[in-house]
This record gives C-alpha cells, structure tokens and sequence, in this order.
C-alpha cells in the first residue's frame, strides 16, 4: 500500500488543565523521519498517543491522505496504518518473546513462527525465543518489542523512546533500520533524548516552541 502524507492541523493538547501544546500544525511526507523534542513534561509523549489514536486531543485534526484519523470512520482505520511502540516495552513476562510477538502481531495480521524466529535473530535475541519475558534483561524485552518493527509493514512508525536500555550496537542497528523504513516511502515519527545529528535527513520538532 502507497504511503499518503500525515498531517496535524492545529492540534492542541491539555491535561489536567495545563496546556501542553496548541496550533501545532506539520505535514509529514512519504519518506520522512521527524524526532519529537522537548523537556521532561513538554507533551511529548501525549504527542504520540493522540497520533496513535489513543488519546484525545483538545482541538485540532490528524489525518492521513487526506482523511481525518482522530474522528469518525477513519480511527479504525489508522490503526492498520500505523505501528505504535510505547516507553514501556509492553511485553508479557509469563509469555515468552515468541508468544508475546505472536499475541502482538495477531492484533493486526497473525504471522508465522519462522518470521517470529528471523526478526528476534535480526534484533539480537536468538536463542531467547523461548525464555519468558520476566527472565529478559531491560534491554532483551525492549528487543522483543522492537521486533515488531521487522514483522509488521504499517507505513507510519510512533516510536516512544525506542532507544531506551538498548545498547550501542543495537542502536546502531535500530537508525539504520528506521532510515531503511524511510528509505522505503515510510514514516517515522519518534521522541528520544539521544541525539539523531548525525543522521541525514531527520527533522526535528521542538515542543517548547509550539504554542
Ligand atoms: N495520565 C496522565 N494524566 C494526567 N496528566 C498526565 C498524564 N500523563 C502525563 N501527564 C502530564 O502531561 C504532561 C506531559 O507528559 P508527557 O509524558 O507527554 O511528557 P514528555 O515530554 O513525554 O516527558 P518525558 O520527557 O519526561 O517523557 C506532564 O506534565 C504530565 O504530568
């Protein structure tokens, strides 16, 4: 499926009645990496939710070719568009990293064991696919979660620190995949507090400077 632009149309956010962000308006092209920046409690992360779908906004619209995401018939189907990976890993400790994979995947389309298997060798957990979770490293279950990114082919990537507990080869390996994505005609849209610099192309979006 063609990727189509993502656009935020004066989107605003409040919680607990603070305002954390208004008139936030961008378009994100088939291709494009954007890193969400901001201090602690800027609205990062409140960011990523409402353009995952899972939280409201305050004003303003999402959407995506030309369809309104946030409202209507269109929530539904964003959720096939998009892949969203929160801070907290999000893995079952009582499964182990092939069944909670399997379970994950199954939300949107079931996938095969031997993919399970590839894209657990390909974010450098061979061996661990039968290991419960709750005996994983920080690191290994944030791995688990991350697999997802090799198993699942939504256009639009919500990455909430995925750098998190993830080492220097591992992270080096997760940029170069996310260019890939890009490189591909995918979205990224992702907060980290690990500078990106150093990678051509990624746009940057402060929240201290919005609204
Ligand atoms: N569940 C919640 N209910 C009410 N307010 C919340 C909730 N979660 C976060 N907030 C508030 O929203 C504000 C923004 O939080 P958010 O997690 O989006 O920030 P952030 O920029 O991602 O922060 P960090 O860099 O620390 O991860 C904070 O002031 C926080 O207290």
């Amino acid at each position: 499926m063609k990727p189509l632009p993502v656009e935020l149309d004066e989107l605003a956010c409040e919680r607990d009645q603070r305002e954390l962000f208004a008139s936030l308006s961008l378009t994100l092209k088939p291709g494009e990496v954007l890193q969400v920046a901001g201090p602690n409690g800027s609205g990062k992360t409140s960011l990523l939710r409402i353009m995952a779908g899972l939280l409201p906004a305050s004003a303003g619209d999402m959407r995506y070719g030309g369809e309104s995401v946030l409202r209507g018939s269109g929530r539904l189907a964003w959720r096939q568009q998009r892949l969203y990976i929160g801070h907290a890993p999000a893995v079952k400790g009582a499964l182990t990293a092939e069944e909670n994979l399997a379970w994950l995947c199954a939300l949107s389309r079931p996938v095969d064991s031997d993919r399970i298997w590839e894209a657990l060798a390909k974010v450098g957990l061979r061996g661990f696919e039968d290991v419960p979770c709750h005996n994983l490293s920080a690191g290994q279950k944030r791995r688990v979660a991350l697999a997802r990114l090799y198993l699942e082919h939504h256009p639009v990537w919500i990455l909430d620190e995925p750098f998190t507990a993830i080492d220097k080869a591992g992270v080096a390996a997760l940029e170069q995949h996310i260019l890939a994505h890009a490189g591909e005609g995918g979205m990224v849209v992702l907060t980290t507090h690990h500078g990106l610099d150093h990678l051509p192309g990624v746009r940057c979006l402060d929240l201290e400077q919005v609204g």
